[in-house]
């Protein structure tokens, strides 16, 4: 095996559980943040009590509040950073960076700057364009607990791909490769709008014919914005389309879920919130993609009924009036070309 050095940006819950795969691996980890007394309890007692309280670190993982020391020793960078600061902080390692080094993004959202993805942020560097994307339903806590768990690591680059193979494949951790990066990223993205829904929908008690519904719907809606933007709509059945999808809709360890759960509940948007104490990247997804979908014509009721319903007082029978009685009526879009043709 190639011992390789890495560096994780990020001292949140996935930055984590990927950084201490890693370090388990054999690999050389750094993980930078910029909380002081983080890196010293993570040094010190192997733990990260905030966002990982129940997983053990390994003792080769090190924890770090010197930026640029992390980035010139690792040959591959993670970035595991919300996208509200995506931007800043790769912007802070652009003068660090070389041509050979590997960027790979882990952050499922939008830059709330300017509509684009975190990849597109990571090729405007003006050295390196060995960038790669991590996407699937990988819930943090699950996979720091050693639950067994899939995942999509996206690259244009073959090399890209197989380091990223190389860094993370474990007994409980399986990596798949995809050459579509703008539909593993964009899925990763989208899905959280909908765990949303979901989550909103479960708080309201409907019924699994219900949550099905809106599940297989939200996917429909997904692909379709995805497509337009130039991803591949069979990406969508695999582990960072459909795969995530089900494991934040329904799962309460996704913080996307427990917002739309704390909004059906009967809590303002700002109090569900503020009580998470951590990302929830589809609340600034709702908007940049509604205001896309408006701009590019494309139908997408469930987001827009969300929307309306958490920016614009809408009352819950919109969302469910958008969905029960909107135009769309073929169910697989992309598969009933032929079938339309023929009507
Ligand atoms: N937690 C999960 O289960 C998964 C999360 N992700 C994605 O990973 C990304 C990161 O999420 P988490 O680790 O879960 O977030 P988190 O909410 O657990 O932690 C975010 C971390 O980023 C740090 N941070 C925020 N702004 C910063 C800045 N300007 N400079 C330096 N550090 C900064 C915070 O201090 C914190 O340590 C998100 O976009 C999320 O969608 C992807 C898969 C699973
Ligand atoms: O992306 C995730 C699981 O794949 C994590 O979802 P949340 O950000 O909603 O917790």
């Amino acid at each position: 095996m190639i011992k390789h050095s890495v560096c994780v940006l990020g001292g949140g819950s996935f930055g984590t559980a990927l950084a201490n795969i890693m370090a388990k691996n054999g690999h050389q980890v750094s993980q930078w943040m910029r909380n002081e007394q983080q890196v010293d309890e993570i040094n010190l007692t192997g733990l990260n009590s905030r966002y990982l309280p129940n997983a053990p670190l390994h003792c080769e993982l090190l924890a770090t509040s010197n930026l640029e020391q992390a980035i010139r020793d690792s040959d591959t960078v993670f970035v595991s950073i919300p996208s509200k600061s995506f931007e800043q902080v790769v912007q802070r390692i652009e003068p660090l960076l070389t041509a050979e080094k590997i960027l790979i993004s882990t952050t499922k959202g939008f830059n709330p700057n300017r509509f684009e993805l975190m990849s597109d942020v990571l090729r405007r560097n003006p050295v390196t364009q060995r960038i790669g994307v991590l996407s699937g339903p990988n819930l943090a806590k699950e996979i720091a607990a050693g639950q067994m768990t899939g995942s999509v690591i996206a690259s244009s680059e073959e090399a890209v791909r197989h380091r990223v193979i190389e860094l993370l494949k474990s007994p409980t951790f399986r990596l798949y490769e995809s050459k579509d990066s703008k539909g593993v990223e964009l899925a990763g993205a989208l899905k959280n709008i909908y765990a949303i829904v979901c989550g909103l929908a479960k708080a309201l008690n409907v019924g699994e014919n219900t949550m099905s519904m809106i599940m297989t719907r939200s996917l429909a809606e997904m692909s379709r914005f995805a497509v337009h933007f130039g991803a591949n709509p069979m990406t969508f059945l695999g582990l960072a389309g459909m795969g995530d999808l089900i494991a934040t809709c329904t799962s309460p360890l996704s913080r996307n879920y427990r917002v739309g759960f704390a909004i059906g509940s009967g809590k303002n948007l700002t109090d569900a919130i503020g009580s998470l104490g951590e990302v929830a990247e589809g609340v600034n997804t709702l908007k940049m993609v509604v205001e896309e979908a408006h701009r590019n014509h494309l139908y997408m009721p469930l987001a827009e009924g969300l929307f309306k319903l958490l920016f614009e007082n809408a009352t819950l029978d919109s969302l469910i009036g958008s969905m029960m009685t909107g135009e769309q009526t073929w169910d697989v879009e992309f598969a009933t070309t032929e079938e339309k043709k023929n009507v």
